[in-house]
């Protein structure tokens, strides 16, 4: 396992690569080990984990995130994005918003995209629905709260006065030969006979797709699973879904919803929505990808998904978070000398997602107490430096050593490992002999002025491209 020069990333520091060209085949072999269908459960007979869309609303959903405010130009370059991740619908905010918001759903209809087609998401309400119809979109997403919360502090409408409506603007979309969902806002806390009797009466008249929302984010895989498995006995349509993750369960709400029989699911790019958002684009594809991988690199882009991120995560001024799905900065990043030694190995053994599937890279991060005689032998070889692993194992303890008292740097695991080598080269070091070593070490930090106590370390971190 010793890579070529090129193969080490230049723009991170302190990183050492590891062979990629190994890691992909073993990843794409054993990934899941014995237990593949423990992820994939395909005798489920209603499970669409291999079979589902994606409703993309960053610029719907995620238009309601507390800091965006994106103008043309930058939703165009976000629809774009998502047309080149290739997901199959893009949903934009109610023209009925304002006149901008209009004149935006107008002129990304009119992009042309590739592959994503055109929504727009409004209120229940036939105002609303002339306007959508009338800006070129290829459906039209209708909303209206069916919990005794919404109908009596939001819109104050009975179930008679929602149906009614409901019917009516439906009828009306359908006579414009565009596709049209009806959804029940906070369906978690709706009754369960009002929901299914309005989503089977607006099946009947044929909508596209029926919605089930969790507003508020109050809902849990298992009664998630339940109500869309009663609903996929009620209605013939597709059925969409839409979770917020105030209680971080949107990802996994949304894997039990297509295992129930849904077959689309709302995301945004990083999860950006009202309060702290929905099931985000890329944690979705992460989750995904364990169920089905075929299906998900067959169908999306998925080295398009960094690009995606990190262009809405500029639009409304936030960071990537370290420990996002997959482009976290530290999503393929393995530390501990037992799991760096797997890693090494074979990563199947401590990764279910291939990070070059995504066109991200692996590291192993070797500069600290936790590091073990594996990793430090896998620099070693990279640096094309000949030890014994006798040797190693010598060197090892002085960096850990060294690491207890501060985290070093790639720099300063290759200086030793330079110096250590050529100290055993010259017959000037033998395996066992601590102090010498540490003289040796002053020597060459005082020669060159580079002594660690006077370089302070610029990152805490010290990883190994792997
Ligand atoms: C859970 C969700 O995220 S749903 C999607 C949320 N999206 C939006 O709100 C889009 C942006 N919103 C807006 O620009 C504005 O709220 C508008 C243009 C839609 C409406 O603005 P206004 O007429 O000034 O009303 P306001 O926002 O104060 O209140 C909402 C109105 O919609 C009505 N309403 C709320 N939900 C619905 C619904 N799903 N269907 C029909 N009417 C509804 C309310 O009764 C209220 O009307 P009223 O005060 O005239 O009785
Ligand atoms: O239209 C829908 O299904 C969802 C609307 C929404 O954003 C929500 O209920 O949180
Ligand atoms: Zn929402």
């Amino acid at each position: 396992m010793c890579p070529t020069p090129d193969q080490i990333e230049t723009n991170k520091e302190d990183m050492v690569p590891v062979d990629l060209s190994t890691a992909v085949k073993s990843n794409g072999t054993d990934r899941h080990g014995d237990k593949k269908g423990f992820y994939a459960r395909p005798s489920d007979f209603l499970s669409n984990t291999s079979n589902w869309k994606i409703i993309e609303s960053t610029l719907r959903e995620g238009e309601q995130f507390a800091t965006a405010w994106f103008d043309l130009e930058t939703k165009i370059k976000i629809a774009r994005a998502l047309d080149d991740f290739g997901v199959d619908y893009i949903e934009l905010t109610s023209p009925a918003a304002s006149p901008e918001s209009r004149a935006h759903c107008e002129a990304i209809c009119k992009l042309g995209l590739k592959r994503s087609k055109i929504l727009t998401h409004i209120r229940c309400h036939m105002d609303d629905a002339r306007i959508a119809v009338e800006t070129g979109v290829d459906g039209v997403d209708v909303v209206i709260g069916t919990s005794s919360f919404l109908r009596e502090h939001s819109h104050g409408k009975d179930m008679t006065w929602i149906t009614k409506t409901a019917i009516e603007v439906i009828e009306f979309v359908k006579s414009k030969g565009i596709e049209i969902r009806f959804s029940s806002e906070d369906s978690f806390r709706s009754d369960l006979v009002d929901l299914l009797s309005i989503y089977q009466t607006v099946d009947k008249i044929g909508v596209n797709r029926v919605g089930v929302a969790d507003t508020v984010g109050c809902a849990d895989p298992r009664q998630v699973y339940e109500l869309v498995r009663t609903l996929r006995g009620v209605v013939g349509c597709d059925i969409e879904t839409h979770f917020h993750n105030d209680t971080g369960c949107a990802i996994a709400n949304a894997y039990a919803a297509l295992e129930a029989g849904a077959t689309h699911v709302d995301t945004s790019v990083l999860g950006i929505g009202e309060r702290n958002g929905i099931t985000p684009l890329g944690g979705l594809i992460a989750r995904m990808m364990v169920a089905d991988p075929e299906y998900v690199k067959n169908k999306y882009n998925l080295h398009m998904l960094r690009e995606v991120e990190n262009l809405v995560a500029e639009a409304v001024e936030i960071q990537v978070p370290f420990n996002n799905y997959i482009t976290g900065f530290c999503a393929f990043t393995h530390k501990a000398g037992i799991h760096a030694k797997a890693i090494l190995a074979n990563p199947s053994t401590y990764e279910i997602l291939n990070p070059a599937d995504f066109g991200m890279t692996r590291y192993v991060s070797i500069g600290h107490r936790l590091t073990g005689w594996n990793a430090i032998k896998s620099r070693v070889e990279q640096l094309n430096l000949e030890l014994t692993d006798e040797q190693i194992k010598d060197a090892t303890a002085k960096i850990k050593a060294l690491a207890d008292v501060r985290t070093q740097t790639m720099e300063d695991v290759d200086t030793i490992l330079r110096v250590y080598h050529t100290a055993i080269q010259q017959g000037k070091l033998k395996v066992g002999q601590p102090e010498v070593f540490d003289r040796l070490l002053d020597e060459h930090h005082a020669s060159r002025d580079t002594s660690p106590s006077r370089t302070p370390a610029k990152r805490q971190r010290t990883d190994a491209e792997a």
